[in-house]
């Protein structure tokens, strides 16, 4: 990217994006965008979430040139992929879902391949410092077949970034990494994304795009359902849980008017309330009218499961989603 260039306000910008894949003899044609409209600011750490086979990967891999849509249109760092298809992907970095392993180079040398395939000259080049910053200096010189999976994708996000991409699109990239691995691959994204690099990730780990991601894009079905910041979209699902510990033993949770009461071990019961139509104070006044004297409470705030699940299963006039 040339530096005296206006930055654009949006990473992306997709409108009305669709996408039927051709049918063959045994298969009828099956239809995965269905006309999807998506603006990632620039700087965003945006998650893309989604049940599987609501069309997250196709979004990607149209944006990354693996596939082509069949209606709409797709700018990237303000190119339109159809009118400038190869500046449009210059600006981004793609971590793919699947581990692909370069499986005759070293670390160092994959990533040197990488910046040749990218044209970056050689005094512009930045193995060594991604190396490091991804924590594989000392596998520079290893076979990568001898690497681990997680190390494997490490290397596939250094690759991703040879060419110093202002978006870096990560494609479901925690599966099968463990925890500690997990954490440091975040720690790094983060770090990117505070230095100015615009993150795009879709993931399954519902937990964790809530802790990282500042705007969240839910797809169902082939269609965005729900894009907001993170904590307007947890509002949105503005059920909160009151859960009591009854003194002594009941022989069950009581009936409350205007409430839905559930059981929970060990004798408690939740009570859920919508915010803005009732209170904690109302709660509790009807869990004693009901005869029950309280031992201990405790709130519950929404997470982003509960939000998914309401948006893309709990409308009844939804039927399930997709499945491959
Ligand atoms: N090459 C293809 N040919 C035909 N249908 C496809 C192809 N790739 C994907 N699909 C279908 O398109 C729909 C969307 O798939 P896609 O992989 O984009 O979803 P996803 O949200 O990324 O799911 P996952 O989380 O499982 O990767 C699915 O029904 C899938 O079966």
């Amino acid at each position: 990217m040339s530096a005296s260039e206006p930055l654009p306000a949006n990473a992306i910008e997709v409108r009305g994006l669709e996408k039927t894949y051709a049918g063959s003899k045994k298969a009828p044609p099956k239809t995965a965008l269905r006309g999807v409209d998506l603006v990632i600011p620039r700087g965003s750490m945006f998650g893309l979430l989604g049940p599987n086979g609501a069309g997250k990967s196709t979004l990607i891999n149209i944006l990354a040139g693996v596939v082509n849509k069949t209606g709409g249109t797709a700018s990237i760092w303000g190119r339109d992929i159809d009118k400038q298809p190869r500046d449009a992907r210059a600006a981004l970095g793609v971590v793919p879902q699947e581990i692909v392993a370069d499986v005759f180079f070293t670390p160092r040398e994959a990533l040197e391949v990488q910046a040749g395939f990218y044209g970056v000259p050689a005094n512009d080049r930045r193995s060594d410092e991604l190396l490091a910053a991804l924590g594989l200096t000392d596998k520079a010189h290893a076979y990568v077949r001898a690497l681990s999976g997680g190390m494997k994708r490490r290397l596939m996000v250094a690759k991703a970034l040879v060419h110093n991409p202002p978006i870096l699109i990560l494609d479901e990239p925690t599966a099968g990494v463990d925890v500690e691995l997990r954490r440091q691959l975040w720690e790094y994204v983060r770090r990117i994304n505070a230095e100015g690099v615009t993150i795009l990730l879709t993931t399954h780990y519902l937990e964790e795009a809530q802790e990282l991601c500042d705007t969240i894009a839910i797809m169902n079905r082939g269609e965005v359902v729900a894009c907001e910041p993170t904590p307007q979209l947890l509002r949105r699902l503005d059920t909160r849980n009151v859960v009591v510990t009854p003194e002594g033993e009941l022989a069950g949770p009581p009936a409350l008017s205007g409430f839905e009461v559930t059981p929970r071990p060990n004798g408690a019961f939740a009570v859920s309330y919508k915010k803005g139509q009732s209170s904690v104070e109302q709660v509790l006044a009807a869990v004693r009218a009901a005869g029950v004297t309280i031992a201990d409470i405790s709130t519950e705030d929404p997470d982003l499961e509960d939000v998914f699940l309401a948006l893309t299963y709990g409308d009844a006039t939804q039927v399930s989603p997709t499945r491959d």
